[in-house]
């Protein structure tokens, strides 16, 4: 999310921010173009880019989103999402009365309830999330019509266990720039906080998320089919390339990643949830203008950017994209 918010921030595009200055579009519900402020108001037709948090609906969507819009999405492997999930909202509803991870998936059916409200969180989340159905039948037919449904909506599929892979595939479907899609680990977690988890356990996570399970399996496949197709070498140049200009960014910014207590700068304190402790950055004392301005940026938890785009955004009355004509295609 830090990548879109500062492309957008740099160039003054116009975003599709939750209304009451929220950082989700009423999440878990359904996503609904009321959910978007100055579209709910009326004010503006049309944005550059909506990248915050929301349960997928595609109708609702193309009624904010230009017509050329660019639909990415990232999946990650089910086994490490579900041990973040846990820890990330142990404190609420579905997770709250498990002892443990591993008491949760051994009595999975006492603690999920279809209609809870915090149910998004237990089980294939990443299905959920993109507007299918979580609690559907394991069936391969099922299957097909998830992994078709998400290909057809999204001109992009990534995946966070490639993440640098997955930033130059982006940016060449894009036509940015590696400069444009460098970028830091946002919302790691302490070590302390992170679980090892035992081969039964990950065998569970995977047979409880039996859905998610199956969209990685087919979107990995085809992740690495995109990168055959863009060629291996290339692929491997670039992410060098990326990765010794995140080190050069990293030794002109930062001080170091820290526990949220060691933090200089409070206002770059991480939301804090559940019982995962979020790691923030200390900068470099003394960087100067513009450099300060683009270190700050690119540590700016994901809480603080939104309330600063929701200001500018307001400060510069809603520039907005004219919303084109569809366009018709000979099918
Ligand atoms: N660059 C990069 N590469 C690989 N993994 C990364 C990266 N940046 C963030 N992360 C991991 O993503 C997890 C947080 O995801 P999100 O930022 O989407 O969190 S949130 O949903 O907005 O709360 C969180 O995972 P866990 O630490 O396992 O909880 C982050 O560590």
């Amino acid at each position: 999310m830090n990548i879109l918010f500062r492309f957008g921030d740099l160039r003054n595009l116009s975003f599709a921010h939750p209304t009451n200055g929220n950082s989700q579009f009423s999440y878990p519900s359904y996503f609904s173009s009321r959910f978007v402020d100055a579209f709910y108001q009326g004010n503006c037709s049309m944005f550059h880019i909506m990248c915050q948090h929301m349960r997928f609906q595609l109708t609702e969507v193309e009624k904010v989103m230009p017509r050329d819009t660019f639909y990415f999405t990232i999946l990650r492997n089910p086994v490490s999402q579900m041990e973040s999930s846990f820890s990330y909202y142990k404190s609420i509803g579905v997770f709250s009365k498990a002892k443990s991870l591993e008491d949760f998936l051994h009595n999975a059916s006492r603690y999920y309830e279809i209609k809870g409200l915090s149910r998004s969180y237990a089980k294939n989340l990443m299905t959920f999330d993109l507007g299918l159905n979580p609690d559907g039948i394991l069936s391969t037919k099922q299957f097909q019509l998830n992994w078709r449904t998400v290909e057809t909506v999204f001109d992009l599929v990534l995946i966070t266990d490639y993440f640098d892979e997955s930033l130059v595939l982006l940016k060449d479907a894009l036509c940015w720039t590696l400069e444009d899609v460098a970028s830091f680990p946002l919302n790691t977690r302490t070590n302390s906080t992170k679980k090892n988890l035992s081969e039964e356990t990950q065998d569970m996570i995977k047979s409880w998320n039996a859905l998610d399970w199956q969209l990685y399996i087919y979107f990995n496949h085809s992740f690495w089919n995109r990168v055959e197709i863009y060629g291996r070498k290339r692929m491997q140049r670039e992410v060098e390339e990326l990765r010794k200009l995140r080190a050069n960014i990293s030794m002109t910014c930062l001080e170091g990643e820290v526990d949220p207590a060691n933090l200089q700068d409070k206002s770059l304190k991480p939301y804090q949830s559940g019982i995962a402790r979020i790691l923030g950055y200390n900068l470099k004392p003394g960087l100067g203008p513009a450099d300060k301005l683009l270190c700050q940026r690119m540590v700016t938890p994901e809480l603080q950017y939104t309330h600063l785009l929701v200001q500018k955004q307001k400060q510069s009355k809603y520039y907005c994209v004219e919303k084109k004509e569809p366009v018709t295609k000979n099918l």
